[in-house]
């Protein structure tokens, strides 16, 4: 008889090793109950035992004792031949029996921690040790044997293992489900083992980038769409928590857009480290602010851009406080996410239906990023602030008289703001607020004609004035200096940078060098 995908096989012996023995003795018991013989390897059958239920140690199947500190416990043919026949074939029915070989209906596995202890800092030696041989063997025969096996790695399932026993077992189709899991939890596990002998265990040279760049994510969501309605889109997490498992506590699902907008608010915010409020659209800002508070930042940033700030998204680097959910619930925003929010703020927040309220305690941390291109990947340490080139006190004068600390700290939070626009980036800022942003141009004097204009006359005039990059001609330059900026921070680097300075010193207009660039695509 062909099997369907409902083909059911009922479950009369369980293979079971464990690691994690969470959920162990209930399990037990309730397979016990429904008549399932057990097998068990070291601990895990002691903790079976120990619960009163009958338990056949591997050692005895395998006439083998446990050894080399359980290097060698499951790894023997009574073991692998019991879980690799096919029953659906007589042939090998007969050689089991031949063999004096029972076979498994049913692999119960999870595996050594091996992320968990490299992440505790244990020595190598005790990382190596780690690596589990014997389980992902079981695992992966019983994923592949899915016709006459089910395989079982995580915990929360025992529920559904209890049941399907109860039903006369797994059908086919939960069977492949099953073993779909279980391969994806093998090949997760070798990704984390191949990725740290090649990233400074055992790595082919020293390069700062490991040979093998390997990385598992699991679907968490499927999108509504993706950057447009005609393209599918899903989020996937890698388990380290972040904004792709921030919590979210109002509104509608979030989109591939807010996801990609939140992701550009977050690292904006979180490069002052005073509080500050990123108002984000199309992942550029349109308007960044610090003040002693969130209330006054997000004023500030609010009162940058207006008109764009509708529809904006909203990263702030501290808890919301009710002071600033009653500002942001009067504007139409798409997302907020904060660290946390001050008792009463969600409800405030709340008061709009679709605003995404989101909850991501963590500041941005990836030490990489790692971008698709057509074939490949580029991998690159993520760009973070330096101290320095990014500390206003190791720039250098390059024209005018040295600023006052207080006037030195506005240039400096023009600086670290104009990070967050997208290349090539000119940004104008006032009293700890950015007043005009000029982005994404492909030259540098459209962008500083933008930030001018988007500031208007007034907010230019003895603002402060950063580039992301330097000025390979003195035209740029030129467009602010006649609005009036009152100082200029730029790397430096040009090879006319001399052309530049002299039309600073021309214009009376100080400007500082970096020699840290930013660019940011
Ligand atoms: N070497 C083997 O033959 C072997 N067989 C099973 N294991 C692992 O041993 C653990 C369970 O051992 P215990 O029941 O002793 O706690 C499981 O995580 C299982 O994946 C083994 N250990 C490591 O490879």
């Amino acid at each position: 008889m062909t099997a369907t995908e409902g083909s059911k096989r009922p479950i009369r012996r369980a293979l079971v090793s464990v690691y994690d023995k969470s959920g162990l003795e209930e399990l037990a018991q309730g397979l016990h109950a429904a008549g399932v013989q057990l097998v068990s390897t070291g601990s895990t059958a002691a903790k079976i035992a120990a619960a009163g239920v009958p338990v056949t140690k591997v050692e005895e199947l395998t006439g083998f004792p446990e050894c080399l500190d359980g290097r060698v416990k499951t790894l023997h043919p009574k073991v692998h031949a019991g879980i690799l026949a096919d029953l659906r074939l007589e042939d090998h029915r007969q050689q089991l029996a031949g063999l004096g070989v029972e076979p498994f209906d049913l692999v119960i596995v999870n595996l050594y921690p091996f992320r968990e202890t490299v992440a505790s800092g244990a020595t190598p030696d005790e990382c190596v040790e780690q690596i589990d041989i014997g389980g992902p063997s079981m695992v992966r025969a019983a994923a592949k044997n899915h016709p006459s096996v089910a395989v079982v790695v995580n915990p929360g399932h025992y529920g559904e293992v209890l049941k399907a026993v109860a039903d006369g077992g797994f059908g086919l189709a939960q069977r492949k489900r099953l073993a779909a899991e279980a391969f994806q939890h093998t090949a997760a596990y070798d990704v984390a083992v191949a990725s740290w002998f090649a990233d400074g265990y055992a790595p082919a040279d020293d390069s700062a980038f490991p040979e093998f760049l390997g990385a598992t994510y699991a679907r968490k969501n499927v999108l509504r769409y993706g950057e447009n309605p005609h393209q599918g889109a899903a989020l996937y997490v890698d388990g380290s928590g972040g904004l792709a498992e921030a919590e979210q506590l109002h509104g509608k699902e979030m989109s591939y857009n807010n996801y990609t907008d939140t992701d550009a608010a977050r690292r904006a915010a979180y490069d002052h480290t005073e509080p500050c409020v990123a108002i984000i659209k199309h992942a550029n800002p349109c308007g960044i602010a610090i003040a002693a508070d969130v209330a006054e930042a997000h004023r500030n940033a609010h009162a940058c851009d207006p008109l764009s700030a509708f529809g904006g998204v909203i990263a702030v680097n501290r808890p919301v406080s009710v002071a600033m959910a009653e500002q942001v619930a009067e504007i139409f925003t798409e997302v907020i996410v904060a660290p946390g929010y001050e008792d009463g703020a969600v409800e405030i927040l709340a008061r709009k239906k679709n605003i995404r309220v989101l909850r991501c305690p963590e500041a941005p941390s990836n030490p990489v990023e790692v971008k698709p291109v057509d074939g490949g990947a580029l991998l690159q340490e993520t760009d973070r602030l330096q101290a320095e080139g990014d500390d206003p006190a190791n720039w250098t004068l390059a024209s005018g008289a040295a600023l006052s600390d207080g006037e030195l700290a506005e240039l400096a939070f023009a600086w670290r703001a104009c990070r967050a626009v997208k290349s090539n980036a000119i940004l104008l800022a006032k009293d700890s607020a950015t007043v005009g942003v000029g982005m994404g141009q492909v030259n540098r004097v459209d962008s500083a004609k933008l930030a001018v204009q988007r500031a208007g006359e007034e907010r230019a005039r003895g603002s402060y004035a950063a580039s992301d990059a330097f000025f390979p001609f003195p035209d740029g330059f030129e467009v602010l200096a006649e609005a009036g900026v009152k100082a200029v921070v730029q790397p430096g680097g040009s090879v006319r940078d001399e052309q530049v300075v002299e039309a600073a010193q021309k214009a009376g207009v100080t400007m500082y060098f970096t020699g840290t660039r930013h660019f940011f695509h």
